[in-house]
């Protein structure tokens, strides 16, 4: 996989199944700021809000016939940009954000991203760490965790193969997180460490490939 400006290969996780990449500070917290004003300012509707957590689509809405694809915002474009110049999207371009917020103690329950998505994810985080949890998909009940990665705010984090694939992830519900060696990137010079967790705005950065300019009828 070839990078134009940043070799991500010296990024990715040697540990863990295939494959990771977890590049720490790539935004600043200038960055951070200006992403979090942006996210916060849209009006109200543009908010979905689930039982545990709540979210803004952008993009257009994933659709097994295809997507009715949506211009993004110059202010989300430039890092789906700057992403795309990783190169572990190969030939295609992200076109499709998911963000979403996590009060402390909210999670997501592991599961797949599934096929209406280009085999990558791609996270940014804002605003607090958090720690992604990767399961055998039948076996997903707390201490089965197959490998555990700490995602601190302004980093990059990018799924592909069988860390995609074939293992589910989700995130806890905690307000708190006790790291340790079992948390593949970190903390062999703090172990035992608690950092509480705050709101936690990420940015999930995927390629939809199935797009269609047309209406869907149903
Ligand atoms: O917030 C995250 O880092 C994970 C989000 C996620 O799993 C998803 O949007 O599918
Ligand atoms: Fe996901």
């Amino acid at each position: 996989m070839t990078g134009n400006n940043v070799n991500v290969e010296k990024y990715v996780i040697k540990k863990a199944p295939p494959t990771v990449y977890y590049i720490p500070d790539f935004i600043t917290r200038e960055e951070e700021s200006h992403l979090l004003n942006k996210i916060y300012s849209v009006p109200k509707p543009k908010w979905t809000q689930l039982s545990n957590r709540k979210l803004q689509n952008w993009g257009g809405i994933p659709h097994p016939k295809g997507m009715i694809a949506e211009k993004l915002p110059e202010w989300l474009d430039t890092y789906l940009e700057r992403i795309n110049q990783l190169g572990v999207f190969e030939s295609v371009k992200p076109n499709h954000v998911l963000i979403n917020e996590y009060l402390a103690g909210q999670g997501i329950m592991p599961h797949f991203d599934g096929p209406l998505y280009y085999p990558t994810i791609s996270t940014i985080s804002c605003g607090s760490h958090t720690i992604l949890n990767f399961y055998e998909p039948d076996r997903t009940s707390e201490g089965s965790e197959v490998c555990s990665i700490f995602v601190d705010a302004r980093s990059l984090l990018i799924l592909q193969d069988d860390m995609y694939e074939k293992y589910v992830h989700g995130i806890s519900s905690k307000t708190d997180d006790t790291l340790s060696s079992d948390i593949l990137n970190c903390c062999s010079s703090s172990p035992n460490q608690m950092l509480n967790r705050s709101t936690r705005v990420s940015l999930t950065i995927r390629h939809v490939p199935k797009t269609t300019k047309f209406t869907i009828k149903t």
